[in-house]
């Protein structure tokens, strides 16, 4: 059945009609690490949730990558309980439809999420052509870890409906949520994303379209400043790694964590810094980042990064 907010767009109310939209039905675009843990958690709190990647074979990875996630979940929350956390995780599953084509499943959709490659033109191409074909109350919002929400948005005619949700990964562990405000965005639209968050059970901060937003602003130049310090010589990765777990309380260390976040997504966010500062040290290039992408090397993903993992 149609949300009440897509029978109200139907009818011809346009979103400022709608103060708060609740969000029910969400499609998210992006198949990868965080559009998987996105649609985990968004499932999880009982969202209806279309997943979309570019083919079949991704998409299948993307619901084993769940399903396994889901199992740690359910293993600790259910621990007296096995029946019970196995109905929960079936359902949660069944909460979860894919699609290879997103201009095809966005008509019933109250908030679009992209988790796509880190690429401000590929963004903005997925949703310059989603804006031709999703309702008119649907809320646009990327998941972007670099880019400006405002350059993102400008594909679009929906600038007061479109904001930033800045998840963290993995995504069913980590509590923060960064939701992005542009000099566009209503506040109806920025209230539906904060509620959105805290539906999820997430903690919500706000931010300014600021590069980096607030945690990777901060998070960036102490991980480039990581590496920049081992190609000095001063240091191991493992020495630095162990350095920052055990005298700064960080649960991984820089290496570590680049690899976790995977270094293609990682060369993405440098590149696109120096490309717009490129006098700022902070963001100069790091040859041994580039040689292990030019290698395929990104991290724990493809089995090898700073460190190997098989
Ligand atoms: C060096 C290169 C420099 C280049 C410079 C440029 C850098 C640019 C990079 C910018 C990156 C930007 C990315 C971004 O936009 C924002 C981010 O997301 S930053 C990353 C934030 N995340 C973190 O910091 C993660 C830190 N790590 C941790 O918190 C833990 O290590 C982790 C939870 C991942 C694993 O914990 P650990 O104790 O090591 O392992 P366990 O397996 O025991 O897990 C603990 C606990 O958590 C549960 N769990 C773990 N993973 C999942 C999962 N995927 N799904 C469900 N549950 C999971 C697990 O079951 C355990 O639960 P218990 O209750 O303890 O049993
Ligand atoms: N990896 C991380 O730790 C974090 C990443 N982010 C951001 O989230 C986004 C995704 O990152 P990851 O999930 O790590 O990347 P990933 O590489 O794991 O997944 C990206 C997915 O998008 C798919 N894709 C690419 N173009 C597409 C298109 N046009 N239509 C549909 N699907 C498409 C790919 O096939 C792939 O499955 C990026 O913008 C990244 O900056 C944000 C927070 C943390």
């Amino acid at each position: 059945m149609a949300s009440f907010f897509t029978q109200l767009a139907r009818r011809g109310f346009s979103s400022s009609a709608v103060r708060n939209l609740v969000i029910k039905h969400v499609t998210i675009i992006g198949g990868g690490q965080m559009g998987a843990g996105i649609a985990q958690v968004a499932a999880s709190t009982g969202h209806s949730v279309t997943l979309v990647d570019t083919n079949d074979d991704i998409l299948k990875k993307s619901i084993k990558g769940i399903e396994g996630s889901l199992k740690r979940v359910v293993k600790k929350k259910f621990a007296d309980k096995p029946q019970a956390g196995e109905e929960f995780l079936q359902k949660v599953l069944r909460n979860v439809s894919t699609s290879t084509d997103a201009a095809s499943v966005v008509h019933g959709s109250d908030l679009v999420v992209e988790a796509i490659v880190e690429n401000l033109k590929i963004k903005q191409d997925l949703f310059g052509r989603l804006d031709m074909v999703a309702p008119e109350h649907t809320i646009f919002a990327s998941n972007t870890s670099s880019l400006p929400i405002t350059d993102i948005a400008s594909s679009t005619n929906r600038l007061d409906r479109f904001g930033g949700i800045h998840f963290f990964n993995p995504v069913p562990v980590m509590k923060l949520v960064e939701v992005i405000a542009t000099s566009a965005t209503s506040q109806e639209t920025f209230d539906s994303l904060l509620n959105f968050s805290k539906a999820l059970g997430k903690t919500p901060v706000s931010c300014k379209d600021t590069p980096g937003f607030i945690v990777n602003r901060l998070l960036v130049p102490y991980l480039a400043e990581a590496v920049r310090l081992h190609e000095r010589g001063h240091g191991s990765k493992e020495d630095i790694d162990i350095a920052m777990k055990l005298g700064a309380g960080y649960p991984m260390g820089p290496f570590e964590l680049a690899d976790y976040v995977g270094l293609d997504t990682t060369k993405f966010i440098i590149d696109g810094w120096s490309e717009k500062d490129p006098g700022n040290p902070l963001f100069s290039q790091i040859e041994l980042l580039n040689k292990l992408v030019a290698e395929g090397k990104l991290g724990k993903k493809t089995g090898e990064g700073f460190y190997k993992y098989k």
